[in-house]
């Protein structure tokens, strides 16, 4: 068997050997990791974080019909401080700390976070085992009463708590006013129906994974919104000493994604990166090389300094390092500086 599967791997097409050896090394593991009788997902409770955590169940229970998947739905200290807006109270690491919690007790297997609301350095004793294939990964603009951005008049309050959206909007249109926004999906919907804002912006993934698709006004390319570090993807994180549970999750990798998002990573890394600062970056595949744009900008949007860089699909990161180190060039370590010193009192 083994002799006719090395013939045969010999006449395949690039694309249907690559296939080939992912079988061949999931078998492999596969036979040398038993696959567990259950599986428990950790999960913050909102509705998104508990839409992604059943769609991923959903696919192991097709890969893996004998193993029960469970979710262990969390409250996180993020969901729990909604008065303050996320760049002040301490970013991304408060919506995951819980989850890793549960993966270090053995309360749970593995945990489901949208790749947007992971720090750029995965903690010591965890990995990031898949990443899924991207949603949408653009912002979508949400309103009762206008079309679009251009539309709205002079003085109209638009609603986001991102810092990202905030600077790339001032900078476009100088005469909105943004006011915060935080809340999940469905709380930010309502504070919009209420009449609070004239529109707001969410990310159109959360939406559309909602079936809320209808309530997208418009959708806002890259140039008018350049998208969060790995918005729209889903990440899958278990304990480093669980290789079996690695194994298993291949699957479910998208290595497309993964160069993407690797590269976003990156460059946000080097400069910090977190939802305290202004910064957005996108990589996609054209022609099959990795583009990746970026930027760094001051909350008001009047300093902005950008990038754009393409390489090999494979030097996602040092494509993403190289453009911190051209965006520093050009200033983005003084707006950077500026934006510490505002938050340090
Ligand atoms: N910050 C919360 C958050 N984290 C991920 C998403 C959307 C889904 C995704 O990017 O995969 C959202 C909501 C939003 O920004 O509107």
């Amino acid at each position: 068997m083994f002799v006719q599967a090395i013939v045969a791997h010999a006449k395949m097409t690039a694309d249907q050997s690559r296939k080939f050896s992912f079988l061949l090394f999931f078998y492999c593991m596969s036979s040398s990791f038993s696959i567990p009788k259950r599986i428990t997902i950790a999960s913050r409770e909102s509705l998104l974080a508990m839409w992604q955590a059943k769609h991923i169940r959903q696919c192991l229970n097709q890969l893996y019909p004998q193993t029960e998947v469970n979710i262990l739905g969390m409250t996180t200290k993020g969901d729990q401080i909604l008065d303050k807006s996320l760049s002040k109270i301490g970013g991304k690491g408060l919506f995951i700390k819980e989850l890793e919690q549960a993966l270090e007790d053995g309360r749970a297997d593995i945990a489901v976070h949208s790749m947007k609301d992971m720090p750029m350095n995965v903690p010591e004793g965890f990995i990031l085992a898949a990443i899924t294939e991207r949603e949408d990964p653009r912002d979508a603009f949400v309103s009762n009463q206008y079309e679009n951005l251009e539309e709205l008049p002079s003085g109209s309050i638009v609603g986001t708590s991102s810092l990202r959206r905030e600077s790339q909007l001032r900078a476009q249109f100088p005469h909105l006013n943004v006011n915060p926004l935080r809340g999940n999906v469905q709380t930010r919907l309502r504070k919009l129906d209420e009449g609070q804002y004239a529109a707001i912006i969410l990310a159109a993934a959360g939406l559309k994974r909602l079936e809320l698709s209808d309530r997208i006004t418009a959708l806002l390319n890259p140039e008018q919104s350049l998208p969060a570090v790995g918005q729209g993807a889903l990440g899958i994180e278990c304990r480093h000493d669980r290789p079996d549970l690695v194994a298993l999750l291949q699957p479910l990798h998208h290595q497309k994604t993964a160069y993407c998002v690797k590269a976003e990573r990156a460059m946000s890394r080097v400069l910090g990166g977190s939802c305290q600062i202004p910064l957005g970056a996108f990589a996609e595949i054209e022609n099959n090389q990795l583009k990746l744009r970026g930027f760094v900008a001051s909350p008001d949007g009047t300093q902005f300094v950008r990038d754009t860089v393409s390489g090999n699909l494979e030097s996602g990161e040092d494509m993403g390092k190289n453009m911190a180190q051209n965006l520093i060039a050009q200033g983005a370590d003084k707006i950077l500086a500026a934006i510490e010193t505002q938050h340090s009192w």
